[in-house]
């Protein structure tokens, strides 16, 4: 077949014997990645057994890709045991017509609800105004130590589930957090790259005790992230609660709010509560670790890299008058060398080692080489992320580069591209931008102990996991 080039291909295994030498040797799935688009260019095939797999490494061809022709690329390959648990429902774990509508109606809501503005940046600053007022009880002699996979895990996730359900984690309720991040961990923990590709009658039928493990944690997880929704579904049946359609609260206030007005106009509709747990689910799962996990690569960064964090103050300094206001998101305008910063955690985080693929449902042309339907391709954002051509030196953290040439800035792609690419970007992107801003304004933060290091410490895994075993020591400014 023809199709963009790559190493030549076996009957059967295709390259895998290639790939996984190439990850051995290279140490991680990112140079290993590297490796093939320095060979073979910026858009390259592996074969994964009988399924050919196009690697995209540069933004231009993304965008030619993903948004000029985006509708011919919205389906995401889903591992056969997810759509058994999800029923082609939600928003990650589906595709076709309901998760279409679903994307579109959070994009709404969200928007409603005021994600990117100010009543968004609201809900941000209280929930970091709070965690700071811990920090600072909790210090001694001026200095209060934090570990920050801890503080981030539970900030990052206060806030989606205030928004989600209208619902911080007060002090009482870390357990109820850990709980749910205890379930996530499993579920991951159980789940492999073998999972990931085999049917689902093969697991039922060769491996049907571990097939009812893997069901039964899914729904475990999500029967406990949608909990509060179901009871106050409840209580919406019972007249108990009513639900204000112009200014909901919260998503599920929101959600609710619309399944009573379609229930009226169409019987058919796709707003159940059976849907709702699963877009709940989602976004909880999507939204919560990624968020914390670059934070947390963030400020590992940041305090190897002192007077990188001392022209970001001064910078934040000046634009909140010498610290009498908290930076908020109308300051993004002005702080440049902070939103270069923030790109430059960004582009190292890169949180996927290996980008979901989407389906190829029809023979189409990319780079000018013809991909034949029933292929796979991404954007491959990690590899993306330090290609040379554009990042150079790109294992040095150096925010310069993008105040140098201020076009990197939108070359980065940490969200994905196209009709499937992040729906919680805005609240990810005012979430970075306040933390680590406002973190900055009010403490002078330093390793406790020695320096974290920067390494991928997962980096033969699809996801990249950063240092979380980090302290760090908060000084107040
Ligand atoms: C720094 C934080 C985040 C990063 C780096 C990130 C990154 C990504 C990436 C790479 C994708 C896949 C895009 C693709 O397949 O092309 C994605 C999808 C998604 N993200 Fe995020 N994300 C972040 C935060 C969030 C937040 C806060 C939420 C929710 C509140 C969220 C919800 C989702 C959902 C629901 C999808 C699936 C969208 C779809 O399939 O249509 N993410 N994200």
């Amino acid at each position: 077949r023809k199709l963009p080039p790559g190493p030549v291909s076996l009957p059967l295994i295709g390259n895998i014997h290639q790939l996984v030498y190439h990850i051995w040797n290279e140490k991680g799935v990112v140079p290993a990645f590297d490796l093939f688009r320095k060979k073979y260019g910026d858009v390259f095939t592996i074969w994964l057994g009988p399924i050919p797999h196009v690697s995209i490494c540069n933004y231009e061809t993304s965008q030619e890709v993903f948004v000029k022709n985006g509708n011919k690329y919205k389906d995401r390959f889903l591992p056969p045991v997810y759509l058994h648990v999800s029923n082609n429902l939600g928003l990650f774990t589906a595709n076709g017509p309901v998760c279409a509508e679903m994307r579109k109606f959070t994009l709404l809501a969200f928007r409603n609800m005021g994600v990117g503005r100010d009543l968004m940046e609201q809900r941000i600053l209280d929930e970091l105004n709070t965690r700071c007022a811990e920090i600072d009880a909790d210090a001694v002699n001026g200095k209060t130590i934090v570990h920050t996979t801890e503080f981030f895990d539970l900030t990052v996730g206060s806030v989606i589930n205030s928004l989600l359900v209208g619902k911080r984690f007060e002090a009482e309720d870390k357990d109820d957090f850990l709980e749910i991040k205890r379930l996530m961990a499993e579920a991951a923990d159980l789940f492999t790259m073998f999972d990931l590709v085999v049917p689902v009658w093969f697991l039922k039928s060769f491996f049907p005790s571990r097939f009812e493990r893997v069901v039964a944690i899914f729904e475990k997880a999500l029967n406990y992230l949608s909990r509060e929704a179901l009871a106050r579904y409840e209580k919406l049946k019972t007249g108990e609660y009513s639900v204000n359609a112009e200014d909901p609260q919260d998503f599920v206030e929101a959600y609710l709010a619309k399944m009573e007005q379609e229930r009226l106009r169409d019987s058919d509709t796709p707003y159940t509560m059976e849907c709702l747990k699963f877009v709940i689910g989602d976004l909880w799962l999507a939204g919560q670790d990624t968020t914390s996990t670059t934070l947390v690569a963030g400020f590992n960064h940041l305090v190897k890299n002192p007077e990188i964090v001392r022209k970001c103050r001064e910078e934040i300094l000046r634009i909140t008058e010498n610290g009498s206001r908290p930076l908020q998101l109308k300051d993004r305008a002005e702080s440049h060398y902070l939103n270069a910063t923030i790109a430059e955690i960004q582009r190292h985080a890169s949180i996927l080692n290996v980008n979901f693929w989407r389906l190829v449902h029809e023979p189409t042309t990319v780079q000018g080489h013809p991909v034949d339907s029933g292929s796979v391709i991404c954007a491959q954002l990690g590899a993306l992320h330090v290609n040379d051509d554009l990042f150079k030196n790109p294992d040095k953290f150096y925010p310069e580069r993008f105040i140098e040439n201020e076009q990197l800035l939108s070359q980065i792609i940490p969200f994905g591209i196209g009709k499937r690419s992040c729906v919680g970007e805005n609240i990810a992107k005012s979430e970075l931008y306040l933390m680590i801003g406002n973190l900055i304004l009010r403490y002078d933060i330093k390793p406790h102990g020695s320096e974290p290091s920067t390494e991928d410490k997962l980096p033969y895994s699809a996801g990249k996991t950063p240092d979380k075993s980090v302290k760090l020591e908060f000084v107040k400014l």
